[in-house]
């Protein structure tokens, strides 16, 4: 990670006035920080050297969150000796932080910020949710990380943004006028909410497998094999002897899609636009209870991997599905985020921001 980056570059090429209030403090700070993005399969940790509104990257290093059993183990590992001391932390965290403290939703560690400040003697160290850092590195975004899935202008009004990965990840944009400020939901708690009979038989089939069918126990690498798993069953197929062993070893989600892509079983390809089709329903369920005329922003480490593959125009069918409000669905653009470090770059956001002003 040679590239130096700056914050709200009031980018030449992008199309939204991606500013977010605190930008102004920057300027006048500067320091070692450490970004952190941590999820229920990775780790990326990053130190940057952060001075006139610019990160030069130092180390950065992406983990198993699983390897490990907490943060500071991690850190010990991480943060050798011989590199500088740290002025400011912040942690993008998935899962919902209270106070300053938070437990991973699809992972076991525990954080919370008092005992990393006094463990790693850090006086500025903030826990915020890892959407709210993915929607703080929009602030680092040139229009070459974006694949528009559906066009729309920007408007002006707030904004979210819907992210795939272990879980489902949502955050809103709150638009004041002039700067964005996001806020994290547990939005992909939410229930599941069923369209078509095959929706309905598909509530059903993870009703009994989980009590509370939730948008991500379908809108996520484990809802991909929740979806492939459901269509074997509902159409009782037998699955290939050669897809099963790629299924239980490794990454069953990974195998899924790779398998729809190569065409070699047809579920897999089911599977697939069905996850098509539910991502544009929530994403659509978002940009109305948030009025995100300022666009919907598809985050996560799943939909870049498979960006070729999706379909826009069945995309565009599921999103404009509300009826009265399909005229205001219309205008909205929606945006895929094809860089995996911009939740690592709101998070550097977030510690820079912590750092005392000259
Ligand atoms: N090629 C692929 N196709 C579909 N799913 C994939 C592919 N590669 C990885 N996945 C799935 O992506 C998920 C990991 O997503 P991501 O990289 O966003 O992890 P994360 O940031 O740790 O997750 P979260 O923040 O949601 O806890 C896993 O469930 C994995 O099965």
């Amino acid at each position: 990670m040679d590239e130096i980056v700056r914050f709200n570059k009031e980018s030449e090429e992008f199309y939204i006035p991606l500013s977010f209030r605190g930008k102004e403090t920057f300027k006048q700070s500067s320091g070692v920080i450490l970004a952190g993005d941590i999820g229920g399969t990775k780790t990326n940790l990053a130190l940057f050297h952060f001075e006139e509104n610019t990160l030069k990257p130092i180390k950065k290093e992406s983990f198993k969150t699983n390897d490990w059993s907490s943060f500071l183990e991690l850190m010990a590992t991480f943060h050798s000796k011989d590199l500088p001391v740290i002025d400011s932390i912040c942690l993008g965290v998935a899962g919902p932080v209270i106070d300053g403290k938070v437990l991973g939703t699809n992972f076991s560690w525990e954080l919370d910020e008092k005992k990393i400040a006094n463990a790693l003697k850090v006086e500025r160290v903030s826990i915020i949710n890892d959407m709210e850092a993915n929607a703080y590195g929009l602030s680092v975004l040139a229009k070459k990380d974006l694949v528009e899935i559906k066009d729309g202008t920007w408007n002006r009004g707030n904004a979210a943004m819907i992210s795939p990965g272990t879980g489902l990840g949502e955050v809103g944009l709150y638009w004041d006028g002039t700067h964005y400020h996001p806020f994290a939901s547990e939005g992909g708690h939410c229930d599941f909410s069923q369209r078509t009979e095959l929706d309905l038989r598909l509530w059903r089939f993870l009703q009994k497998k989980y009590g509370h069918v939730s948008w991500e126990r379908i809108v996520s690498g484990p809802g991909i094999v929740n979806i492939y798993e459901f269509l074997l069953e509902d159409k009782k197929v037998a699955e290939p002897e050669s897809l099963k062993n790629k299924l239980n070893g490794g990454d069953p989600a990974a195998a899924i899609s790779k398998c729809a892509m190569d065409e070699s079983f047809e579920i897999c390809k089911e599977a697939m636009q069905l996850f098509n089709i539910y991502l544009a329903t929530e994403a659509a369920q978002m940009a109305l209870k948030f009025k995100a005329l300022g666009g919907i922003f598809i985050g996560g480490g799943i939909l870049p991997k498979i960006i070729d593959m999706v379909d826009k125009d069945l995309f565009l069918h599921h999103f404009i599905q509300s009826d009265k409000m399909n005229t205001l669905l219309e205008k909205i653009p929606v945006n895929v985020i094809m860089n995996d470090e911009s939740p690592l770059f709101g998070a550097a956001f977030g510690a820079a921001r912590n750092l005392p002003k000259k």
